[in-house]
C-alpha cells in the first residue's frame, strides 16, 4: 500500500521506516527540511536503537522516501498518518493541537481522491470529531475524507521493536472501510497474532491517554512508597520486588527514583486533566495532580539530599552528573528529570560536569551553562559528589575502584536505584538512593556496614547525620 507519514520526529520517523519495512511504499513528510534531508539520506536525525538499519534498508530499496511537500503527500497516497507533536500549551495544562490542525488544514484542500487521515499523535478525547468537521469543511466537492485515530504506544529506546511487534493495535474508526484499510496496513502484525482493538475514535483516543496516566500513576505510587520508606527505614527496591511478584500488580513501572519525564507522560497527564475539566469530570481524574506533584517532588528530594551530602552548600563544590536524557537508550531531553536536577544545582552554585552517552548535543541546547564531557572519568574528576541520574547500561558497568581514584570524595547518589550499592560501598563509596536506607541490609535484615573513609575533601561517613532529608535522622 502507499502511505504517507506526516511528522517525522521520534514517533513518525520510526513509524515511516517500520511501515516501509513491512512492505508498504511510504512517503515521510516534515516541515523541518534538515530532518527530511537526513532521513532521505538514510540517516536517523536522533538516537534510536535499530532505526538506522531499517532507514538505510528501506530508503535503499526505494520503499521509503521523504519530502517537505504536503502537495506531494496528497498526490502520493490516500492513507495519511499524522504523527506531529502535541506539546503542552505555554499558557495552560492543555495540549497544543496547532500542529495537528495545521496538517489537516494543509492537507484537506489538496486531496483529490477519497482519503483516510489516521491520527497517531496523542490527543485529547474528542479531537477526531473536531478534526472531522474541520476536514469535511475544507475538502473539494466530491472528495470524501475520513479521520480515524490509531494511537501509538511505542517507548523510546524500544521504538522499532514496539512498532513491529506491538502489544496491541487500537483503531478508532467511523466506517467499515477505515477499519478494513487499517487491517490491511497492519496485516503482517495481525497475521503474527497482535491484538487488534477496533472501536470508536473517542475510545481509541482515551485508551492512549488512560494508558499513559496509568503508567505515570504506577511510577508515582512507588515513589510515594519511597518517601514512606525513607521515613521508616524500609527499602523501596525490595518492596517493589515483593509487590511485583503479585501478577495482578506486576514489577514493570515500579522502579522508584527520580521519576518520569520525557515528551509524553508529563504532558499527557496534564492534558488529560485539562480535557477532563472541559468535560466537567475534572474531579474524577484530579488524582493526576498528585501524580504530577509526587513526580516533581523526587527531583527536589534529590537536590536536597545532594546539598545535604555536601554539607549544606553547593557553592564551590564540584558535582558530576551521570545522565542527561529522560531515560536510557534515547537522546531525548524533553522534560528530563536529570537535566532538571542539574539545572537546579547549577542555579544553587555548584560547578557541574555532565556526561551522557547520547544526549549531550540536545542537553547543551536546553542547559548551556555546564561543562559536558564525553568521558565519564573526566566528568567525575575532582567531584565532591557523583549523581547517577539516568540509568544508562554503561554506568552499571563502571568500576567503582577506578572512579574513586579520580573523585575528590567518593560520594554518590544513585537516583535511579540502578547500581549495586554493596559493590560501590565495598570500594569505599558512600552511596545514597531515594527510598533506600543508608545501610541497605545485605543480605537479609539487620546487617549494617559502617565505613569512614578519610578523603582529600573530608571524611565520608555512611552514618545518618542531623538534617538528612531522607533518613529520618534528627533534623
Ligand atoms: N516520542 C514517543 O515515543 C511517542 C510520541 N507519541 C506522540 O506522538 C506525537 C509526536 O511525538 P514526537 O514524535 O515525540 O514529537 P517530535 O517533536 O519528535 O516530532 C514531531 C515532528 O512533527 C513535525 N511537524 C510539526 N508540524 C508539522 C507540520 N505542520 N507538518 C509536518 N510536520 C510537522 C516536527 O518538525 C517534528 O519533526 C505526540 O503527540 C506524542 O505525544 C506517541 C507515542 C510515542
Ligand atoms: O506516549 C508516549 O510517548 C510513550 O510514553 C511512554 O514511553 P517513554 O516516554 O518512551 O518512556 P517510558 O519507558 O515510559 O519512561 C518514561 C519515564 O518514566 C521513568 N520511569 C519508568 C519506569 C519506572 O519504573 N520508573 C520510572 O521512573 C523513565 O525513567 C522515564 O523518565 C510509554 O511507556 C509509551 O507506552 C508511550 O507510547
Amino acid at each position: 500500500m502507499r502511505l504517507t507519514v506526516i511528522g517525522t520526529g521520534y514517533l513518525g520517523a520510526v513509524h515511516a521506516a517500520c511501515m516501509a519495512d513491512i512492505g508498504h511504499d511510504v512517503l515521510g513528510v516534515d516541515t523541518d527540511s534538515g530532518k527530511i534531508a537526513a532521513l532521505a539520506a538514510g540517516r536517523a536525525p536522533f538516537f534510536e536503537p535499530g532505526l538506522p538499519e531499517i532507514l538505510i534498508r528501506n530508503t535503499r530499496a526505494g520503499r521509503l522516501r521523504f519530502t517537505t511537500s504536503l502537495q506531494e503527500a496528497a498526490d502520493f497516497a490516500d492513507v495519511h498518518f499524522v504523527c506531529v507533536g502535541t506539546p503542552q500549551r505555554a499558557d495552560s495544562l492543555a495540549a497544543d493541537l496547532r500542529h495537528v490542525e495545521a496538517v489537516v488544514d494543509g492537507l484537506a484542500p489538496l486531496l483529490t481522491r477519497d482519503s483516510l487521515i489516521v491520527g497517531k499523535s496523542t490527543v485529547p478525547v474528542g479531537t477526531t470529531r473536531t478534526l472531522t468537521r474541520r476536514v469535511t469543511s475544507q475538502v473539494r466537492p466530491g472528495v470524501d475524507a475520513e479521520v480515524a485515530w490509531n494511537p501509538e504506544f511505542l517507548r523510546e529506546g524500544f521504538a522499532v521493536q514496539d512498532t513491529l511487534r506491538p502489544d496491541r493495535l487500537v483503531v478508532g474508526v467511523t466506517s467499515p472501510h477505515a477499519d478494513r484499510t487499517l487491517r490491511d496496513v497492519y496485516e503482517p502484525m495481525l497475521r503474527a497474532g497482535v491484538a487488534y482493538v477496533s472501536t470508536d475514535p473517542a475510545t481509541a483516543e482515551l485508551v492512549k491517554v488512560a494508558a499513559n496516566s496509568f503508567l505515570a500513576t504506577k511510577i508515582s505510587f512507588i515513589n510515594a512508597m519511597a518517601e514512606v520508606c525513607d521515613a521508616s527505614g524500609a527499602d523501596v527496591v525490595t518492596l517493589a520486588e515483593a509487590l511485583g511478584h503479585d501478577a495482578r500488580i506486576g514489577r514493570a513501572f515500579l522502579s522508584a527514583g527520580l521519576g518520569f519525564g520525557g515528551g509524553c507522560l508529563p504532558k499527557d497527564i496534564r492534558a488529560f486533566l485539562a480535557r477532563a475539566e472541559e468535560l466537567q469530570v475534572g474531579e474524577a481524574v484530579s488524582f493526576l495532580h498528585q501524580v504530577d506533584q509526587i513526580n516533581h517532588r523526587q527531583r527536589r528530594r534529590t537536590v536536597d539530599l545532594a546539598r545535604h551530602l555536601l554539607g549544606g552548600e553547593f557553592a564551590g563544590r564540584r558535582v558530576a552528573v551521570l545522565g542527561a536524557t529522560f531515560k536510557p537508550d534515547s537522546d531525548d531531553v524533553r522534560d528530563s528529570p536529570a537535566l532538571a536536577v542539574a539545572a537546579e544545582i547549577v542555579a544553587q552554585g555548584a560547578d557541574i560536569r555532565v556526561h551522557d552517552p547520547e544526549g549531550i548535543d540536545n542537553a547543551q541546547l536546553v542547559l548551556p551553562g555546564p561543562s559536558y564531557c564525553t568521558d565519564v572519568m573526566e566528568a567525575c574528576r575532582d567531584a565532591d559528589l557523583v549523581l547517577h541520574l539516568t540509568e544508562w547500561r554503561q554506568y552499571r558497568a563502571l568500576d567503582p575502584v577506578k572512579l574513586s581514584q579520580v573523585v575528590r570524595a567518593p560520594r554518590m547518589i544513585d537516583a535511579r536505584n540502578a547500581l549495586d550499592p554493596a559493590l560501590w560501598r565495598e570500594a569505599g563509596w558512600h552511596v545514597r538512593a531515594l527510598g533506600r536506607p543508608v545501610h541497605v541490609p545485605t543480605p537479609g535484615p539487620g546487617g549494617t556496614l559502617r565505613v569512614t573513609i578519610p578523603q582529600a575533601g573530608g571524611p565520608v561517613s555512611t552514618a545518618p547525620t542531623p538534617g538528612d532529608p531522607l533518613s529520618g535522622a534528627p533534623k
